[in-house]
């Protein structure tokens, strides 16, 4: 008898292309009473993706990953035109561990133009990035509206890069009584600190290693907070980094309290998380970290 290996390729996903067939798939996986999980994403996967993925794996029996570059969360001299559309490499990424991705047209999502009817993201929605990039968050908002109610998932998973945005996601879920359960997945860096975001691939050789400020200030505020230094000091440190290299223009960094998202006082103590967007050369880039601020030394 002979004994013949057999390799093993990973399954490659259901790629759903309209509504309809996405109602399908689900209509009969909770049939069956599975648990469902989505991942909502614009594509160019990376690892960060990819923890999402594995994480709703976790959690749910089917996982279906959408791609979808949602033209509502673009300004108009935004990237929409020239964002990174992948499909081909996202499937194989994502073999053996989606079971299914829902990638519509413009199109199917919008028949009829822009949506007339759109969420409102509040007054955090117009912090921040929301102040940098006027109606991101409602397009934004209006899309994960849209994707909650096509898949109806038990779970949705959204990386803690974008923190602002899974604020609002969960504000969203709780304002409006969703019944869905939103789980942060904590944000995948490179080796140097770098946060993994499918913007990056837009960065020359050399605006790579500009970008590199943004994670750095944020270490800089997180060690100033765990030697006891307060809100104005952590801040201080992160702010230097920028001084240091006027070739990344910074857009806003600031320290919140991560329960409201609003600004934290100087003198406040407790959980805080620094917050930072800049440019480097035509890309924006954002990050984040989360950090602490006590009074005492620890013992
Ligand atoms: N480095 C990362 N670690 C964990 N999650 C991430 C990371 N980057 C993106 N995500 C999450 O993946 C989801 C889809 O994000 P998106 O497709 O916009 O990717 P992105 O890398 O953030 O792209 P962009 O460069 O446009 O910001 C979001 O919930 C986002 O927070
Ligand atoms: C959540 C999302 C997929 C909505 O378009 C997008 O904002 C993103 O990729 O973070
Ligand atoms: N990653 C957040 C989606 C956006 O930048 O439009």
């Amino acid at each position: 008898m002979t004994c013949t290996e057999t390799q093993t390729t990973p399954a490659a996903p259901t790629v759903l292309g309209t509504i309809a067939a996405t109602r399908e798939l689900v209509r009969a996986a909770r049939a069956a009473g599975r648990r469902i999980a989505l991942v909502p994403t614009m594509g160019a996967l990376h690892d960060g993706h990819l923890a999402l993925v594995a994480r709703a794996r976790e959690l749910a029996d089917l996982v279906i990953v959408s791609i979808f570059v949602n033209p509502l969360q673009f300004g108009p001299n935004e990237d929409f035109a020239r964002y990174p559309r992948t499909l081909d490499a996202d499937l194989a990424a994502l073999a053996g561990s989606a079971d299914a991705v829902f990638a519509p047209a413009v199109d199917e999502m919008y028949p009829a133009g822009a949506s007339q009817t759109t969420v409102h993201a509040g007054q955090v929605g117009e912090l921040y990035e929301g102040a940098s990039r006027p109606g991101h968050f409602d397009g934004m908002l209006t899309v994960v509206s849209k994707l909650f109610n096509i898949v109806q998932p038990d779970v949705a998973l959204f990386g803690q890069k974008d923190a602002q945005q899974a604020f609002l996601v969960r504000q969203m879920v709780a304002d409006l009584n969703l019944p869905i359960e939103i789980e942060a997945v904590r944000t995948v860096r490179e080796l140097d600190g770098l946060a993994l975001s499918s913007r990056n691939r837009y960065l020359s050789e050399s605006e790579r290693v500009l970008a590199l400020t943004l994670s750095a200030s944020l270490r800089a505020a997180v060690e100033a907070s765990a030697r006891h230094e307060n809100v104005a000091a952590a801040r201080e440190a992160a702010l230097a980094r920028f001084d240091q290299q006027p070739d990344v223009r910074l857009d806003y960094l600031v320290i919140v309290d991560p329960a409201t998202l609003l600004p934290l006082e100087d003198d406040a103590t407790g959980d805080g998380l620094i917050l930072v967007a800049a440019r480097v050369g035509a890309t924006r880039l954002i990050d984040n970290a989360p950090l602490t601020f006590s009074t005492t030394p620890a013992g």
